[in-house]
């Protein structure tokens, strides 16, 4: 039997190819449709392998129904995959962009112990990357000055611009939270910050990836983030080099103080 680890790195890799060619056969032209299309596809196809390779697991999806998702068997469970068929879903619609992702999480008993995160359409390769807890990515050795951190293009938190004009630092925005963490790993920012809503199937397996890279992951105020719970919401979240964590929790501290 394959092991928790490349079973996530499988399952997001696969299910990502067959959303770039979902992609490629459904064209940009309703965008609607293809967002539609992509959640249900990739959804579908991640029930079923998991359904049929780890028939005794428990799945939190984002995709799957509110009496699915609120099942209090998930609760009880030893063992949860978290899932996002498609992260990023804004992106994968809007042709030539790259910051959208699949993720596959497995919770253990409290916490996440293995995960992947797919870039399908990771610049400069035909069949994308994906990141995992099976291999993880090594992190950059020193912290770039000035540090960059990755925000929603869409809904980016008033306070992380001030934050960053206060510390010295740049905002790159980036579509899809598993895009962002995946941004830290691989050297193009040093941080990500977000607040004002997500849920947990939006930072499980890159969290999972970048914890098991030896990155920071917790809420802002430096607090656990914490998967499986009753409610899923999870609403805010920093990744970052863990050199870069102290003076970016303390900088949120300070303007929370000013600015509760
Ligand atoms: N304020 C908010 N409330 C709920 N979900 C949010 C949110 N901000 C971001 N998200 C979710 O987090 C993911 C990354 O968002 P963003 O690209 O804006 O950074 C997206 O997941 P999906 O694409 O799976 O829906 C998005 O829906
Ligand atoms: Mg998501």
């Amino acid at each position: 039997m394959r092991d928790d680890h490349s079973l996530a790195g499988e399952l997001a890799t696969e299910a990502g190819e067959r959303l770039l060619e979902l992609r490629a056969r459904l064209g940009f032209e309703d965008g609607r449709a293809l967002k539609d299309a992509g959640d249900r596809a990739s959804h579908e196809f991640l029930m079923d392998a998991l359904r049929r390779l780890r028939p005794d697991d428990a799945v939190l999806s984002e995709e799957a129904t509110r009496e699915e998702r609120m099942d209090p068997r998930r609760l009880s469970a030893e063992r949860v995959w978290i899932v996002d068929p498609l992260d990023g879903t804004r992106e994968f619609s809007e042709q030539g962009r790259a910051d959208w992702a699949v993720h596959v999480a497995l919770w253990e008993r409290g916490a996440l112990t293995a995960g992947a995160v797919a870039l399908p359409a990771w610049p400069g390769s035909a069949q994308g990357r994906t990141l995992t807890t099976a291999a993880p990515p090594e992190l950059p050795e020193k912290v770039r000055e000035p540090f960059r951190i990755a925000v929603s293009r869409t809904r980016p938190p008033e306070f992380v611009r001030e934050l960053a004009a206060r510390l010295g630092g740049e905002l790159v925005p980036i579509g899809s939270a598993g895009a962002k963490i995946a941004a830290v790993l691989t050297g193009e920012v040093e941080a990500y910050v977000h607040a004002g809503g997500q849920y947990e199937w939006d930072s499980a397996a890159p969290v999972a990836v970048a914890v098991a890279a030896g990155a920071h992951a917790s809420r802002i105020d430096g607090s656990p983030l914490t998967y499986n719970q009753g409610d899923p919401s999870l609403p805010d979240i920093l990744v970052s080099l863990p050199d870069l964590a102290p003076t970016l929790l303390a900088g949120i501290r300070d303007l929370h103080r000013q600015t509760p």
